[in-house]
């Protein structure tokens, strides 16, 4: 199917994972003889972003939690149609700041609903599209929501704004996440400097291109990551 590699970016908020998924990219590109794309979730197409600003609005108190997993979802579904699949299909490295783990997270372990029914939805709403490899950001949630807030100088988004508890559950529910699937998932301590991190995630990435022979154009099948993007 796909020749493309689907790589996300997971971790509390304020983790480092735009910084990172930029200087991954900015590493991949002038290496690879294939497109590199960078994009982010809720969001993504404009129907994502759409959906995005109703999401994070912090107006929006009342949003019900089931209402909460089917909009993340939604986004969701129109990306991977719209954009994701058909990168991947023409041979594109995909980097996207947050997937499917994140409504494991915040919404499963966060909110309290049915890890099975958030998992249910997401593989309806992907066609069980999963990532070739997910980089897991990991911080002390206190540290992440510091970091937010130094660098937006304006008030918190509604996800932000939740309790710290709430925040300490969702790092826990990725960790948790991770020790059940650790070929895929790579924890990176996200507290030290951000050189140090990207260095360990280029070369871990870049071992994964030769692996696939993405460094020679080429696309080599292996099994549950290379010929297309893990099925869950
Ligand atoms: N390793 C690091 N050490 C210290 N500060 C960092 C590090 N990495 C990123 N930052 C800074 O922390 C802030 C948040 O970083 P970034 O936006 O990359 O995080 P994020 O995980 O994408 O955030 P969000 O969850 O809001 O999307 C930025 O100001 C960034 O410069
Ligand atoms: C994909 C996804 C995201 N969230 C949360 C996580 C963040 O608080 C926001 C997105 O903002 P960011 O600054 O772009 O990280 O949404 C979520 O709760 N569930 C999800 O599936």
């Amino acid at each position: 199917m796909a020749s493309g590699l689907f790589i996300t970016f997971e971790g509390p908020d304020g983790a480092g994972k735009t910084t990172q998924l930029r200087r991954l990219a900015s590493f991949l590109a002038p290496r690879l003889k294939r497109p590199v794309i960078t994009t982010r979730e809720p969001g993504g197409t404009r129907i994502g972003d759409a959906i995005r600003a109703i999401l994070l609005d912090p107006a929006h108190v009342e949003l019900c939690r089931e209402a909460e997993v089917l909009l993340y979802a939604a986004s969701r579904a129109q990306h991977v149609a719209e954009r994701i699949r058909p990168a991947l299909a023409a041979g594109a490295v995909v980097l996207c700041d947050r997937y499917v783990d994140a409504s494991l997270a915040y919404q499963a372990a966060g909110l309290g609903v049915d890890p099975a029914v958030v998992a249910a939805i997401n593989r309806f709403a992907t066609g069980g599209l999963l990532p070739h490899r997910t980089y897991l950001l990991d911080i002390d949630p206190a540290e992440g929501l510091r970091r937010v807030r130094a660098r937006r100088g304006q008030g918190a988004d509604r996800i932000e704004q939740k309790a710290l508890a709430y925040h300490q559950r969702v790092r826990e529910a990725f960790l948790r996440l991770a020790a059940n699937d650790p070929q895929r998932i790579r924890v990176l301590d996200a507290s030290r400097p951000e050189e140090e991190i990207a260095r360990e995630i280029a070369a871990d990435c870049w071992a994964l291109c030769r692996r696939l022979q993405l460094e020679t154009g080429g696309s080599k099948d292996e099994a549950g990551c290379g010929g297309g993007p893990g099925q869950g």
